[in-house]
């Protein structure tokens, strides 16, 4: 048996005449956060129920926990926590009666203790008959992760697990992800925000169902061999444009009042800059934003009108 906690191959996934997973393979270790990226619509959901086993590919084979994935589907329900993207808990049951209901659905024999060791965990025990649905975002993000975590899975299937979440419960979820990870629990999670992308141990980008890169931050960054330049100012709209119609520049990024200027041959970006009187230019490292933007463009140019 492989060691690899998900060990996929060639999935396909078609919708009507939609090709909505296309040829993805994709391993996640033991003990990894392993973060699933890409614009929306682009697979990442159904790539994870074809990998729990809620949906069957069209081709393509795999295991995850050891179970194959064809022909093991309920094998791999009854041993993954999966969050759904939507919270799924009820808002008018209490918190305690939410994660009781959930203990029952696995059918756990000590149900009272490990609800009980779940609150305490959260630091609910005092909020237990509170009504989930007067929790905070962040606070139901955390219950629903509890709610997964419950029967003790080896693997964690999170999808967005904190969208339209501030930044300190979102902090907060990721520093219990990495704590449940250097217990050796697995953990494939989508995300659109950069920040929590930065956070994994591998990750992989995937745009009209298709994988465009897999690896660690610093070498998908590297693979894409895109050098930036930073300029600060006003009224950088127009200048974007400016530099975006020179052929040696491969992209322009506007945040805010700071202009990300990519190309691939450094001296040909400068002689632009030059040319155009900017002076006013600082070389900067490559984010991983700027290579998501970039791979993401590349994508619409190379099969946007594909699906
Ligand atoms: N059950 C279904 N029947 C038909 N089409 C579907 C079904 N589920 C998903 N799709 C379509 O498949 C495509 C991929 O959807 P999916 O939810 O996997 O993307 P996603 O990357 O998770 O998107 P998001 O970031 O918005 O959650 C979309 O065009 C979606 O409308």
């Amino acid at each position: 048996m492989s060691d690899w906690v998900i060990d996929v191959q060639g999935l396909h996934k078609h919708f009507g005449d939609k090709h909505v997973v296309n040829d993805l393979s994709l391993q996640v270790g033991r003990g990894e956060i392993y973060g699933f990226l890409g614009p929306n619509g682009s697979g990442k959901t159904t790539s994870i129920r074809l990998m729990c086993g809620l949906l069957t590919p069209d081709a393509g084979s795999g295991r995850c926990l050891g179970f194959d994935i064809r022909s093991q589907a309920a094998g791999i329900k009854r041993n993954v926590g999966y969050m759904t993207q939507k919270f799924s808990y009820w808002d008018d049951l209490s918190i305690r009666e939410n994660l009781d209901f959930v203990a029952r659905m696995y059918q756990m024999p000590n149900r009272i203790e490990v609800v009980d060791r779940a609150l305490e965990s959260l630091g609910l025990q005092s909020r237990a008959k509170q009504l989930t649905g007067s929790l905070s975002g962040g606070w139901k993000q955390r219950l629903a992760l509890a709610a997964c975590m419950l029967h003790q899975p080896k693997l964690l299937l999170l999808d967005e697990p904190t969208a339209g979440v501030d930044p300190t419960a979102r902090r907060d979820f990721w520093e219990e992800l990495h704590r449940l990870a250097a217990q050796g629990i697995s953990v494939l999670v989508s995300t659109h925000y950069m920040d929590e992308a930065e956070r994994c141990h591998q990750l992989a980008y995937i745009a009209y169902g298709r994988l465009l890169t897999k690896g660690r931050a610093s070498e998908i960054i590297a693979e894409q061999n895109l050098q930036t330049w930073q300029i600060a100012g006003q009224g950088l709209t127009g200048l974007s444009d400016q530099l975006r119609a020179q052929a040696a520049i491969a992209q322009t990024v506007v945040f805010g009042e700071m202009l990300h200027v990519s190309g691939h041959d450094a001296a040909r970006v400068e002689a632009c800059f030059a040319a155009l009187g900017i002076n006013h230019v600082t070389p900067i490292a490559t984010s991983l934003e700027d290579v998501f933007i970039y791979l993401m463009q590349r994508a619409q140019d190379n099969f946007g009108g594909e699906r």
